[in-house]
């Protein structure tokens, strides 16, 4: 389950109150466990995932969050496979800089560990590490940046709602961080 770090430094492990707080940032978190079939952790413990199951991973995942599909008017979806040595590690310089989307960003974690941070007009910041079964979903316009923890290890789906996806527009906070 997620577990959220206030901005006064204060962890939560409670689930209702995370959501209460990530409300207050127009960001929603659900726990969805997906009855999976018997070869499934062997599936999510592999590094490297061959086409035909990733495209069963994201079949179960659309199969069983059918309530999703409902909440958003998501078009595709795309697995993300991050493990230590990973090619598409070069592409987290892309998102652990403060940036929001035109549209809606949101994201199933399948295994493994992330964080997200998101920060108020305020300047509050919090951050919230999300665990398998972990739906996050963060309104347009919403500043935030996503990396992975040290374990450098996760899959994930992620849930599109335009043709183009989730294109950065870095904030001033992730332009000044790209400066440096
Ligand atoms: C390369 S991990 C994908 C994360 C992502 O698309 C995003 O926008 C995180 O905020
Ligand atoms: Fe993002
Ligand atoms: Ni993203």
């Amino acid at each position: 389950m997620a577990i959220l770090q206030l901005s006064n430094g204060k962890v939560c492990g409670n689930s209702s109150e995370i959501v209460r707080e990530l409300a207050l940032f127009n960001v929603q978190l659900q726990h969805y466990s997906l009855e999976a079939p018997q070869h499934w952790a062997d599936l999510l413990a592999e590094d490297v995932l061959p086409d035909l199951e990733k495209r069963q991973i994201l079949e179960l995942c659309d199969r069983q969050l059918e309530s999703l599909k409902q909440e958003t008017s998501y078009l595709w979806s795309d697995l993300l496979v991050f493990h230590p040595g990973s090619s598409q590690l070069h592409s987290i310089s892309t998102y652990n800089r403060y940036h929001t989307h035109k549209a809606p960003e949101a994201l199933y974690l399948l295994s493994g560990e992330a964080i997200f941070s998101f920060i108020e007009l305020d300047g509050q910041q919090v951050q919230l590490l999300v665990q398998p079964g972990d739906y996050v979903q963060i309104a347009a316009g919403v500043e935030h940046w996503f990396s992975p923890t040290a374990s450098l290890e996760f899959k994930a789906v992620r849930y599109f709602t335009t043709v183009d996806g989730w294109i950065p527009q870095y904030t001033e906070l992730g332009e000044l961080k790209k400066l440096r």
